[in-house]
């Protein structure tokens, strides 16, 4: 087997910056605006690659500041940025791998396309910036604002609805930017004209969506290779799935020598409401009625939770077709657990509340060592969640095919078992159920309720991916337990960085999995 679930990890390629070329044409460069969003870098002279970035104090002062400035403004700012995954710990300098100079908007604010490595914790972390540097930055750029030096202030490019714009254009019409590539996917229809919307101030990427269209994801964190969100998304489409986006475009470029995703067009699921939005209020409604079962009241959601586990199922089933499926033998179901443990105990290295319970999970998983199998894997998910899900006109659609952001490349693109997703969903409606209490007094009967509401709606999941698959999750006790100990691991390291007051919600279903005897996925 040439991709089993628990391949090694590759070693990051070499490093160093890489010079960059001159812009051979700006993004957005045939418009005819008067100094507006349409002057390109090389049109206007602003900018020449980032040797010829002049600092602040002196040669053409249009270009933006010095790499050593923008250096000392990321410091600062990055790590307070949501997508920035290295929260916690201890950071080496900000090294600048790449600055392309792409495009002059607003008549005088010049824009670079920047990669920057940063050790975290011995761990090489890549991010990808559009930065934009202003003389004069306009309040409505305000909430952008990365920080200033002499006569430049920079900010946060994707804010900017004319870089935004300069973006979807340059993906319409296949243009070449220094050595970025914006590619339209063959036969896709781009309304270029539609204006983008950035959202993502709470997400893992940085998102643009245009008019009722389109959605442009920029990759923040970058690991050099192609994205599997991208890979996913055109095979399933191919295979004529009714459960994804369609792709539209597609922005590449070299990091540290290698062709790397650096965005991703799809269309956009008009009026389509999300999976967590829906749970949630399900949730709300139950603990709204003080007598009635989770059955029992308007809001029950198991039937949705049965669909999804059937899209889940299918999505699942285009996955295996299009990119094939091993089976793992003992010994390597041996590997999985060990490599579990050896996660949790990088994990408690910077999380203490893995550390305390360390001994514990170290024992749950050596518990559910080589039970079960012969697993087949396959290509996943990989990161499975109701926010992950979007209820649309006639079904349920799933987005982000990315995987673990956290996992290298290798890992994310290889094959691994489906039950991986399953796990990650059942650990979504725990969550679902169990956040309104996050923070709050712990209240026996609330807690009661809370649990009555995802065992059902868990277990409705899981009966509707048995339907449609003809496997029942729930057969694989133990070893479905183990990832959702995985997973609620990985939880607790996002919350602790992310959203402590939400750090309990994992912790509980740690201790739930780790609690007495082997660890179980059932649910009852
Ligand atoms: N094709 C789509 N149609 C409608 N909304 C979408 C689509 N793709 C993403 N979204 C919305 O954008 C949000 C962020 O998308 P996602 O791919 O999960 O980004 P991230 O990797 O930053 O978490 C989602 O939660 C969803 O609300
Ligand atoms: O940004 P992504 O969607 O790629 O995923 C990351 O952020 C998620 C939170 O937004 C996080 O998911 C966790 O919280 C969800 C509720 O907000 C919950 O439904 C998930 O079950 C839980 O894992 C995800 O883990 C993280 O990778």
């Amino acid at each position: 087997m040439t991709t089993p679930e628990n391949t090694p990890a590759a070693g990051p390629p070499g490093d160093g910056r890489r010079p960059v070329p001159p812009p051979t044409e700006g993004v957005g460069g045939e418009s005819d605006d008067t100094r507006g969003a349409g002057d390109t870098a090389a049109d206007s002279g602003a900018a020449g690659g980032a040797s010829a970035t002049p600092g602040t104090g002196g040669g053409d002062d249009r270009a933006g500041a010095s790499d050593e400035v923008l250096v000392e403004l990321l410091t600062g700012w990055m790590p307070a940025q949501r997508w920035f995954s290295g929260k916690g710990r201890t950071l080496g300098p900000v090294e600048v791998l790449s600055r392309t100079p792409v495009a002059v908007v607003r008549g005088d604010a010049v824009i670079d396309h920047v990669v920057v490595a940063v050790d975290a914790g011995g761990q090489r972390q890549r991010y990808q910036l559009w930065i934009g540097w202003h003389p004069w930055l306009p309040s409505i750029l305000d909430h952008a604002r990365i920080g200033s030096s002499g006569n430049w202030t920079a900010y946060d490019g994707l804010q900017d609805g004319e870089v935004s714009a300069l973006l979807l254009d340059a993906l319409a019409t296949d243009r070449t930017v220094g050595d970025l590539r914006f590619r339209r996917e063959p036969d896709a229809e781009i309304d270029a004209t539609a204006p983008g919307l950035v959202i993502g101030a709470e997400q893992s990427n940085t998102s643009v969506i245009y008019g009722q269209s389109s959605i442009l994801k920029i990759f923040r964190r970058l690991e050099p290779g192609p994205n599997p969100d991208a890979e996913v998304h055109r095979a399933l489409h191919a295979a004529g799935s009714t459960h994804v986006a369609a792709p539209l475009g597609e922005i590449t470029g070299p990091v540290e020598g290698v062709e790397t995703t650096l965005g991703l067009l799809t269309s956009f699921f008009a009026g389509s409401a999300e999976g967590w939005a829906m749970a949630t209020a399900s949730v709300r409604d139950l603990m709204a009625e003080g007598d009635l079962r989770a059955d029992e009241v308007g809001g029950d959601w198991a039937s949705e939770s049965r669909r999804l586990g059937r899209a889940v199922a299918e999505v699942h089933a285009d996955l295996a077709a299009a990119f094939g499926t091993a089976e793992l033998g003992p010994e390597e179901l041996a590997g999985l657990t060990d490599t579990m443990i050896a996660t949790a105990e990088d994990t408690a290295e910077h999380v203490p509340s893995i550390a305390q319970a360390l001994d514990r999970i170290r024992a749950a998983f050596r518990a559910a060592a080589g039970v079960g199998g012969p697993v087949t894997v396959q290509r996943i998910h990989g990161d499975l969640h109701l926010g992950q899900t979007l209820r649309v006109l006639n079904g349920w659609a799933i987005i982000d095919f990315e995987g673990e952001p956290s996992k290298p490349l290798d890992h994310r693109r290889s094959r691994h078992s489906p039950l991986r997703d399953v796990a990650g969903m059942l650990r979504s409606f725990d969550y679902a159920a169990h956040h309104s209490l996050a923070g709050g007094p712990s209240d026996a009967q609330h807690l009661y309720r809370a649990t009555e509401w995802a065992n059902r709606n868990r277990n409705a999941f899981c009966e509707g991916y048995a339907a449609a698959s003809g496997v029942d999750p729930r057969s694989f006790g133990p070893l479905l337990g183990a990832f959702e100990l995985d997973k609620a691991v990985y939880e607790v390291a996002y919350e602790h960085g992310n959203r402590p007051g939400w750090e309990p919600i994992p912790l509980l279903a740690v201790k739930r999995l780790t609690e007495s005897g082997p660890v179980s996925g059932g649910t009852s």
